[in-house]
């Protein structure tokens, strides 16, 4: 009884594809006038044939009175009711978070009745998971109760105004009407609860990148992502122990302060600016921190942007327990260029106002985000949408930024990364040496506390080389590298100060010149 009048509905829906002339429609159309026929015989089949031509030949006027007395008749028979959850809902930009629970839980039951599958790489990329192909049916069973999902797509058709009307993905869930109550209660919650969980059990983190050229629309993402399988930890991380304890606290203390941020009356997200000299662990931070609270990473090209509305929809594109990162702050833009210009217009207040696009530069490739997109998209109106986001910005000169961009409540932690002190040394020596004491730290530390080394620098003297690289030759080498640092440092000293006394000279001898003359 199901089967047939998912038949009927099935030709019902592809009927109205047929209007629009799509060839999904039309096949669609004839795999369920052919399993009508298997299913109910001849005569609902020719019915269903004269319906359909009469859905293709008829003007419109007449298709829409007979449509509002074939739903009728069918609402009267048909003792099932249907449920769609639609992936991306009317005019929606991002994914409806009730299909991406519903596609997990499904994957469960897919794995053991459905017939096509998709698979996935799971989390570790030890396993596979499944879920259900489109057109796919999957019967679910609650307190005794059954339910049937399909998984469908609407077919992407051009609409009567010229508009396009992409293809969509859906599922819908039919089940009997004596069990609405169970099933729109109960029975759903059920569903999104699991499969939420699913969710976060099966969860690979990803790195995603707007780099890649692709362009937003309806139901394609702009970002595009691998799976994200960094090694650093905050206990590989070289620092000065009760700095990198402060940083894990204030993290963690984020995480777990979505009720203060409410009551407080604030989006949930918080901005962190690391800056340093390169190589002192900026990039290696944004790793560690993602793996400890096991957050995706969006790494925004920021020249790869179009303009500040594009800029928008990247952000509303992320999810939530995300790190949105920006590399390179101040080598990404003219940011402090375009700030000034607008001083001059003596308009300072303007960069808080959404920015205005010209639209006749529109094709030019070159970014257009201004100082004032960026503003928006760290902490405007649109920002506070996902929440448990952190905004990372890196920079190895920090006194370029305007400060507008790095004032508190942008960036509510500034965290300097610098040269390797001999703390520091020792978090690296016990990783790279596994060695937590050696006659020959004595003198490193020494040599360490007059030479400014990066711990990049240090990292790569402690690499072996070759299999006859012992400790021992690897810290030796690390104290030929400091000592090298500091002799030039010596010798850039003694040039300086000739050069300075030079010209102190030169002055003098003009001075004398002058008072004789
Ligand atoms: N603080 C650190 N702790 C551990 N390893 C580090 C640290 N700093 C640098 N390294 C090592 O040096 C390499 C380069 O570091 P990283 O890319 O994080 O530097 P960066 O500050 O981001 O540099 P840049 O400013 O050039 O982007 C890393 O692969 C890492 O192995
Ligand atoms: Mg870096």
């Amino acid at each position: 009884m199901f089967l047939l009048f998912s038949s009927l509905e099935n030709i019902s829906s592809a009927q109205g594809q047929l209007h629009h002339n799509t060839t999904t429609g039309m096949w669609t159309g004839a795999a369920s006038m052919a399993s009508l026929w298997v299913a109910s015989g001849p005569t609902i089949a020719s019915f269903m044939f004269a319906w359909a031509m009469i859905q293709q030949y008829c003007p419109r006027a007449v298709v829409r009175f007979f449509q509002k007395y074939w739903s009728r008749l069918m609402n009267y028979f048909h003792p099932y009711i249907q449920i769609s959850i639609h992936e991306f809902a009317g005019e929606r930009l991002k994914s409806s978070e009730a299909f991406t629970a519903i596609e997990s839980y499904l994957s469960k039951n897919s794995s053991n009745t459905a017939k096509r599958l998709k698979a996935e790489i799971g989390k570790d990329s030890t396993n596979l998971v499944f879920s259900m192909d489109d057109h796919e049916k999957v019967t679910d069973e609650f307190q005794g109760v059954k339910v049937w999902w399909v998984l469908n797509r609407t077919g992407s058709s051009t609409n009567s105004d010229n508009s396009y009307s992409p293809d969509r993905r859906y599922y819908s869930l039919t089940f009997h009407k004596k069990h609405r109550s169970l099933v729109t209660e109960p029975y759903l919650k059920h569903v999104l609860s699991e499969g939420k969980e699913i969710r976060v059990r099966n969860r690979q983190r990803k790195l995603y990148t707007n780099g890649s050229g692709g362009r937003w629309s309806y139901h394609h993402t702009m970002w595009s992502h691998i799976v994200f399988e960094h090694p650093a930890t905050f206990d590989t991380i070289a620092m000065e122990a009760e700095k990198k304890q402060e940083i894990i606290d204030d993290l963690l203390t984020f995480t777990s302060s979505k009720d203060f941020y409410a009551r407080i009356g604030k989006a949930w997200k918080r901005g962190y600016l690391l800056f340093g000299p390169p190589g002192t662990g900026k990039s290696t931070m944004i790793a560690a921190i993602a793996n400890l609270l096991n957050y995706d990473i969006y790494d925004l090209e920021l020249t790869a942007v179009k303009n500040n509305t594009e800029l928008r929809k990247l952000l509303i594109e992320t999810t939530s327990k995300s790190i949105i990162v920006i590399e390179d702050i101040d080598c990404s833009l003219d940011l402090t260029g375009q700030r000034k210009k607008k001083e001059k217009k003596s308009e300072d207040d303007e960069k808080e106002k959404p920015p205005k696009e010209s639209s006749n530069k529109e094709d030019d490739t070159s970014s257009k985000v201004t100082l004032s997109g960026l503003l928006n998209f760290i902490d405007g109106i649109w920002s506070a949408c996902g929440g448990e986001r952190l905004i990372i910005f890196t920079t190895n000169y920090v006194e370029k930024l305007d400060p507008a961009l790095i004032r508190t409540g942008r960036m509510d932690k500034h965290i300097e990364l610098s040269y390797c002190s001999f703390e520091s040394f020792l978090v690296l020596a016990k990783n790279y040496l596994n060695l937590e004491t050696h006659p020959l730290f004595d003198q490193i530390k020494e040599l360490m506390e007059d030479v400014k080394i990066t711990p990049a620098d240090v990292a790569e003297n402690l690499m072996p080389k070759s299999p006859k690289d012992d400790i021992e030759k690897r810290l030796l080498k690390l104290i030929q590298t400091l000592q090298g640092a500091k002799e030039a440092a010596i010798i850039k000293e003694s040039q300086e100060v000739s050069t300075a006394g030079s010209t102190i000279t030169d002055l003098q001898l003009q001075t004398e010149g002058s008072s004789s003359s």
